[in-house]
């Protein structure tokens, strides 16, 4: 096959400066992936990225070496000492400083849960150093969701039949089979005045991240398995006005240099440790708080896994240097501009880091963090402590998009919810996947997803009711409880342990599950065309649902039958899971048994338009089908689901974990009583410690090729896949 003259331009122009192509080779695959195969970027300015990045990947190779040297002939104290300065850590995550893996998902896990990054072809180049990992196909998921009221108002769902149109027709089979979901969050504690940051990143990366490349699937490079139904590439500007309060994750990595090694420790925060609002970050862009007595800014780094690293850096160094310069006169964003933005402070001398006695003086593990409240408590130095000082930063002449993007660095949802969600890969140097956040869900095109106050009778709403519902005395029950019978939720603002012990028997004990047939199932006539390929309902489990009070209730804000609606609440942090299961979202504090934890949001779809993204992509989209049987559905249209592939929210990293998962999904009625749409919430299914990873029992049936399907490492002791033969022992048992 013949080169690619674009390949062989690339070599020619380096060999013209004395690089031979066995060393440009790598590095301009990793180049590709990271830019998505375009080109122009790399070959701008005479492929000076390319040259930059080669450069930088030597200097690193020396720094490698030098360091492998000084290690043989210290010994650990002395090695330890100089930690600080250079950290372990560093070494694993070498690759980041040069050339720092696309905002889209370069690694090949990484896209893992949610999207896929195919590899550069190995035709488009010779043969290259990049690893190859294990890729698992992922079938589609299923599609499962549902909605019931209380005790109340159950309905049945489970996953793949068509329902006919209109008519209910329902079978009502209760067969023994699936499960149940739920999951929780929590988010991370801040040091006041030190700010977390990536370790010195390269030109390269500073100038590379393309914003707003449409992002394809044949751009992704990723080793996990794929989800058999892909996504459709989507621009921000198909999807409307809505779209324009998300977040873009893939920005928030070009902004970082590499994972944050500990997003705890971000400058996000107030002094008084509180995390800023949306707008308080936003503001702190242009004044920027900084520690009174710090004279430099401090790059930390740390992970439970007890690797840190500091370095120190001056205002004056960092924007001095070559390819922060470049990045800011070229309007490119990176990490390092993100640094020495973040941490510009008064010109002033830096200041060496020796009075750290060691790392773990100064940076905590995770588990330190969680339990001190506070991942760096000022143990290195009292000037540490969080007094601070606003001080300007006129040099950085960043756009307002610019400087949402270096917000967003430590918080994946861009300040769209309550409370910041940080992320870390305490693992490897993989980035969060691309993907605009959004906190509600958002129409796609088609779905018929309409509330209107008129749509709301009385008797669908409080209007009566003042304060809080919940702590009424009146005898008459409220409007919004009518359903179920009584509130599902208690004034602690957790589910009532009656309701959630029925949903959990609901979803995950085969002998109460009920699963519902429709006669022309929805979902399968989305999924084929030829109504003599139509294959029979699989089925629809039966579920609770709640319904929240809403705007036309006479209520509070804060009433106790308003939850979901009010959004996270809890300390929660994406990271990169060590099992192999790619990104997983757990918790940083404690949370009570029955806790809300957060809703599954994305776009919503119809059925058939998601399968028309006939992408291999998804991340898990879920049905919205818990009224099909009950209610019938009147047209294809009305057969919605949730796809938070592109956009989404935090509970498209949450893992599956069979039978035993810590949350369980509950559909959730707020807006509207038209039942085809409706909100899905994960709630606790009992205690969950802090840093424990939430899951989520997608309900994979492992031997229905037509699902979704990974190789599952939930390691749950009743795991379907790994202990097939003893499932109904295990199930039993559990019971
Ligand atoms: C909704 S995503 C979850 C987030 C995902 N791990 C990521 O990295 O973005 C679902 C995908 O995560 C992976 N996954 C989830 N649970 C898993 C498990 N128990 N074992 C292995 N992989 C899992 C599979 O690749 C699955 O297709």
């Amino acid at each position: 096959m013949a080169p690619d003259p674009r390949v062989a331009r690339a070599f020619k122009a380096m060999k013209a400066i004395g690089i031979t192509e066995i060393k440009v080779k790598p590095v301009l695959k990793k180049l590709l992936r990271l830019y998505e195969k375009n080109w122009e970027l790399i070959e701008e300015e005479n492929y000076r990225v390319l040259a930059d990045a080669i450069f930088d990947e030597e200097d690193d190779a020396k720094v490698s070496d030098q360091k492998k040297s000084k290690i043989d002939e210290e010994n650990y104290e002395e090695e330890a000492q100089e930690e600080p300065l250079r950290p372990l850590k560093r070494l694993r995550r070498g690759q980041e400083p040069r050339v720092p893996p696309s905002p889209s998902n370069s690694s090949p896990s990484l896209g893992g849960a949610l999207l896929k990054m195919p590899k550069v072809e190995d035709d488009e180049l010779p043969a290259t150093s990049s690893q190859h990992q294990s890729q698992d196909s992922v079938k589609s998921p299923r599609l499962s969701a549902g909605n019931g009221r209380g005790e109340i108002q159950r309905l049945g769902n489970k996953g793949k039949e068509p329902v006919s149109a209109h008519v209910a027709s329902t079978e009502n089979r209760c067969i023994r089979k699936r499960s149940s979901q739920a999951l929780s969050i929590r988010e991370p504690a801040v040091e006041p005045g030190i700010r977390l940051l990536p370790k010195k990143v390269s030109g390269t990366q500073a100038l590379i991240i393309p914003k707003d490349e449409p992002f394809t699937d044949d751009m992704l490079i990723d080793n996990r398995p794929q989800y058999e139904v892909p996504i459709a590439v989507i621009h921000p500007d198909s999807i409307g006005n809505g779209v324009s309060s998300s977040g873009n994750v893939s920005l928030e990595e070009q902004v970082s240099e590499g994972p944050p090694a500990s997003p705890h420790l971000d400058g996000q925060h107030r002094v008084d440790g509180v995390p800023a609002s949306s707008s308080e970050r936003r503001s702190s862009n242009e004044l920027s708080t900084i520690p009174e007595k710090n004279p430099s800014s401090l790059e930390i780094a740390s992970s439970p896994m007890g690797e840190e690293r500091l370095e120190t850096l001056t205002p004056c160094d960092l924007l001095t240097k070559s390819t922060v310069r470049d990045a800011l006169h070229n309007g490119g964003i990176k990490g390092n501009i993100y640094t020495c933005f973040a941490d510009v402070a008064p010109p002033q001398v830096p200041r060496p880091l020796k009075f750290l006695n060691g790392l773990n003086d100064l940076v905590g593990t995770s588990e330190e963090m969680v339990a001190n409240g506070s991942p760096m408590s000022d143990k290195g130095d009292p000037e540490f402590s969080g007094s601070c000082s606003l001080a300007l930063v006129p040099q950085c002449q960043l756009t307002p998009d610019d400087l949402r993007v270096i917000h967003d660095v430590k918080d994946i949802t861009k300040g769209e919810e309550r409370v910041e969600i940080s992320w870390v890969n305490e693992v490897n140097n993989e980035r969060l996947p691309t993907f605009y956040y959004i906190a509600q869900n958002l129409v796609y095109q088609n779905a018929s997803v309409n509330f209107t106050l008129s749509q709301i009778s009385t008797e669908h709403c409080c209007s009566d009711c003042f304060g809080n519902c919940l702590a009424s005395t009146s005898a008459i029950a409220c409007a919004c409880a009518r359903q179920t019978g009584k509130f599902v939720y208690t004034l602690e603002g957790l589910l009532d342990e009656e309701f959630l012990a029925e949903c959990v028997s609901m979803t995950r004990d085969p002998q109460q599950q009920c699963l519902l047939n429709c006669r022309d199932c929805p979902l399968e006539r989305s999924k084929n065309e030829d109504i003599l390929d139509l294959e029979p309902c699989k089925g629809h489990l039966e579920r609770n649902i709640i319904r929240e009070c809403w705007s036309k209730c006479g209520c509070h804000k804060q009433c106790g039958n308003r939850v979901v609606q009010r959004g996270i609440n809890s300390k929660l942090q994406v990271f990169f899971t060590p099992e192999g299961k790619g990104w997983g979202l757990r918790t940083l504090e404690k949370l009570p048994k029955g806790a809300f934890v957060c809703e599954f949001v994305g776009e919503i779809l119809t059925t058939k338009e998601l399968y028309d993204r006939n992408t291999k992509k998804h991340n898990c989209p879920v049905l919205l089908d818990a009224y099909w049987v009950p209610k019938g559905v009147s047209k294809e249209e009305e057969a919605l689901c949730l796809d938070a592939t592109k956009f989404g929210n935090v509970a498209r990293f949450l893992n599956h974990r069979c039978f035993d998962a810590n949350l369980i999904e509950i559909p959730v009625e707020i807006e509207s009583p038209e039942h085809h749409y409706y909100h899905l919430a994960f709630f606790t299914t009992r205690e969950v410690d802090a840093l424990e990873e939430l899951t989520w029992d997608y309900g994979v049936d492992f031997d229905d090729h037509d699902q979704m399907s990974f190789q599952c490492q939930c390691a749950s002791k009743f795991c379907r896949i790994m202990k097939r033969s003893n499932r109904s022992r295990s199930l039993s048992t559990a019971r």
